[in-house]
């Protein structure tokens, strides 16, 4: 202020010195200068005076809890009784002191000499200590620095740590829901990795198993599971559906396919592969990337899944409707004769039952059925073909046959169609016409029940859910989530964001 008397001559001067003059300011300054005097450092106690001789040896660290846990789990050598630090959890507090790390030996911790106790008698210590805590121990040599980069992965199963009696300390584990995105940090321990869920809300991570560990976890509740009773199998590709006599154009094989799905459910619904609670015995978690595709490449497969009735056949259509110039369907392929005014690949690709079949067996189609004695499907090549013409393939399909379809050239994005709540179901279905009688649109709660055990056996192969309540608001909503899937950043399995060529260095 008295370096500013000396500048007042200026009118930037005489400005800035009123300012600074006014009651508020004075008011401000001063409290800073109050708080600012105060020392808010933790007091720590005084370093031990009698310190052993090889102190390059031993190491005093001191840690103020605060109602955080330290982030740090230990682990007692059997043979020599000594307690190890097992782990420390990244961005935990022992990991931000930098003062502990993994395989150091702990001598003692406020003053108790741990030697000869059991990991929980020193945990006891831990959890009645509050405030500061003093640990004497010997640092692991040599020290490494963690070089672990993050690798990004979608847990395709659902994992709880409350559950799981192999956790090493059940505190620091992490549960997470199939689908959810994880930041793996640390993978050092083959058997429990440190992962953070994302988006993450907290800089700490949590234990989680690995996949050696969550595979033999699956293997174990599979092995002490009843034996399945496979009568999946019985509603093969080739089943014949008398209900599909009233079907119409191209209605024939979404016809079939629910025909198919139906059985299925109706067949097995003690089957152990169909039950929404089935643990799947492939890989627990797969890894994932961020993937921008580029103007040069083909668009991405958009692919609606949804409960028969739902509306994704609806939704589907309307957008094909409003944008013909923008999404296309695959033309799919029939073994039935040709009809007067059709024309072979507008309608259907109309082919031989020979030719049908050796596609099928040569893995062409996604998915094909037999529907009134005539053979109907959706070929992998149809899909390309509207893809390499800049369209965007706009497809329905049952979620069993996601996996065929999830491939690095088709890159499906996949949105779940789910219903809305009860009374915007009722007051929105209220004139909607039921197209077959083995359609059970009218039943909500079937269709919510149905759409419920979906989404919770295949909520991990969903990139979106869009609800469909009223339908201009839902085909409004899916033309925003399709426009962002093609032009936006997504998370996609890692293989698919490698190059064409290099997909042989992938692969060894
Ligand atoms: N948002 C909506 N508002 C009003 N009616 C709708 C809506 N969505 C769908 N419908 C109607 O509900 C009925 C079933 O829809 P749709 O045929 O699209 O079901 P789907 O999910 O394709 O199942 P399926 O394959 O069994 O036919 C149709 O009569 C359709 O017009």
């Amino acid at each position: 202020m008295d370096d500013l008397k000396t500048v007042q001559c200026s009118d930037e001067g005489r400005e800035l010195y009123e300012i600074l003059q006014s009651p508020h300011i004075q008011a401000l300054l001063s409290s800073h200068d109050s708080i600012a005097r105060l020392d808010y450092e933790p007091v720590l106690p005084p370093l031990p005076e009698e310190l052993p001789g090889d102190q390059d040896a031993m190491r005093i660290v001191c840690l103020v809890k605060n109602n955080q846990p330290l982030g740090a789990t230990i682990k007692r050598d059997e043979e020599t009784g000594e307690i190890y630090i097992a782990r420390v959890i990244h961005g935990g507090l022992a990991d931000r002191s930098g003062l502990l790390h993994t395989g150091d030996l702990l001598l003692e911790v406020n003053g108790n000499p741990v030697e000869g106790l059991e990991p929980e008698q020193v945990i006891q210590i831990l959890i009645h200590s509050q405030g500061t805590i003093l640990f004497k121990v010997i640092p692991n040599k040599p020290q490494t620095t963690a070089t672990n980069s993050s690798v990004f992965m979608r847990a395709m199963v659902d994992y709880s740590p409350q559950q799981d009696w192999s956790l090493p300390c059940p505190d620091v584990g992490m549960s997470f829901r199939k689908g959810q995105l994880l930041e793996v940090v640390d993978q050092t321990d083959g058997h429990w990795w440190q992962a953070r869920r994302l988006p993450t809300t907290s800089s700490c991570a949590g234990l989680i198993p690995s996949t050696s560990m969550l595979k033999s976890k699956q293997r174990e509740q599979w092995w002490s599971q009843p034996l399945p009773i496979d009568t999946c199998s019985a509603v093969c590709a080739y089943s014949v559906s008398p209900l599909c006599a009233s079907a119409g154009f191209r209605r024939s094989l979404r016809l079939w396919r629910r025909m198919a799905y139906r059985g299925c459910r109706l067949s097995c619904s003690s089957c152990y592969s169909c039950s929404p609670h089935s643990t799947s015995l492939s890989n627990p978690y797969e890894e994932v990337v961020l993937y921008q595709r580029s103007p040069q490449e083909n668009p991405r497969l958009i692919v609606l899944v949804g409960t028969s009735g739902v509306g994704v056949n609806e939704l589907r259509k309307n957008l094909i409707r409003m944008k013909p110039s923008l999404f296309k369907g695959p033309i799919p392929h029939t073994t039935r004769p040709m009809r007067e005014g059709e024309q072979t690949g507008r309608e259907y690709h109309f082919v031989t039952r020979e030719l049908f079949e050796y596609m099928v067996c040569n893995n062409r189609f996604l998915e094909y059925g037999l529907c009134r004695g005539h053979l109907y499907g959706t070929s992998s090549d149809a899909i390309r073909e509207v893809l390499k013409k800049g369209r965007i393939c706009i497809i329905d399909a049952e979620p069993h046959s996601l996996h065929a379809l999830r491939s690095r050239k088709l890159k499906p994005y996949v949105i779940f169609i789910r219903p809305p709540e009860r009374d915007v179901l009722r007051l929105t279905r209220q004139h909607a016409r039921i197209l077959t009688s083995c359609c059970s649109c009218r039943d909500y709660e079937e269709l919510e029940e149905a759409s419920g055990l979906m989404e919770m056996k295949y909520r991990q192969l969903f990139d979106r859910t869009v609800e469909n309540g009223r339908l201009e608001e839902a085909t409004a909503e899916l033309l925003s989530v399709i426009q962002e899937a093609q032009e936006e950043e997504q998370w996609v399995p890692a293989p698919w964001s490698v190059p064409e060529d290099s997909e042989t260095s992938f692969l060894t």
